[in-house]
């Protein structure tokens, strides 16, 4: 479903990513986890032909990003940080996504599911942060594509609207869909993840199963494998 090779990105003399390769094959959830600033948005931008690399090569949906923009209407993208306007309102934030995309939409659905009927005539810098990304998961989850980029799902969501994220996440899963997620909330990250991929330095440090990474690491809990696979002197005393 994606496939990333000798992939470099700097900014400036920042070398975010120093020829990151990695295969997400279709279906199933991967996690792409890593330290602040460890290149994990950059990595999904990339991806997406928001940021252009310095070289390598990126294949989503078997073609290869360069060419052409069209692979991009495969993908829903959920940012870590969206941007509209504030004196926008959400139905009309909502209705204008549906125009540009012109795809059938399951937006209704997702409005009842995540309890925001009553905010669809508010406006966008009304609304508090967690509304907010409740909206943005509308706009991410309301088209049927292949392969879903979640940066940070879960930012500002209550414990309901996490419980219903994590099932719309699994259901996703279950029609065959390749989610990929970045996360700083563990518990999270075990609940849905069928793999691991962690960003260290600028390149991919491990990539495998939640099982795996305990294992070569003899963490208890994905919080504390990832922790000593951040200390390299505990990787290899494990
Ligand atoms: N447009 C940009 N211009 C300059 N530097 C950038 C830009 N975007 C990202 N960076 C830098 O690239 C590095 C990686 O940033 P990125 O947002 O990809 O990290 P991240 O792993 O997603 O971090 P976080 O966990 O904090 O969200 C950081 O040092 C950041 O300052």
């Amino acid at each position: 479903m994606i496939q990333i090779n000798e992939l470099h990105k700097k900014f400036g003399k920042n070398e975010v990513l120093g020829g990151v390769d990695l295969e997400i094959p279709q279906g199933g959830i991967s996690a792409v986890l890593g330290p602040n600033g460890s290149g994990k948005t950059t990595l999904i931008k990339c991806i997406l032909g928001m940021v252009i690399p310095n070289s390598g090569s990126i294949e989503a949906c078997g073609q290869p990003t360069k060419k052409d923009w069209k692979y991009r209407q495969q993908i829903n993208y959920l940012p870590q940080i969206a941007n509209f306007p504030s004196n926008l309102k959400v139905a009309e934030l909502i209705s204008m996504i549906q125009d540009l995309r012109q795809k059938p939409s399951d937006a209704d659905r997702l409005i009842a599911l995540f309890e925001l009927k009553p905010f669809l005539d508010k406006k966008l810098g009304a609304l508090s942060g967690g509304t907010k990304q409740k909206v943005n998961i509308v706009l991410a989850f309301m088209f049927d594509s292949p392969l879903l980029m979640l940066d940070e799902p879960t930012t500002g969501l209550d414990p309901a609207a996490l419980i219903q994220l994590k099932k719309l996440i699994r259901s996703e899963k279950e029609k065959g869909k390749t989610i990929l997620i970045t996360s700083h909330i563990m518990s999270f990250v075990e609940e849905v993840a069928d793999e691991i991929v962690y960003l260290l330095e600028g390149n991919i440090h491990f990539k495998g199963s939640l099982e795996d990474l305990k294992s070569i690491t003899l963490g208890t809990s994905l919080e504390e494998a990832i922790t000593r696979l951040t200390t390299k002197e505990q990787l290899h005393d494990a």
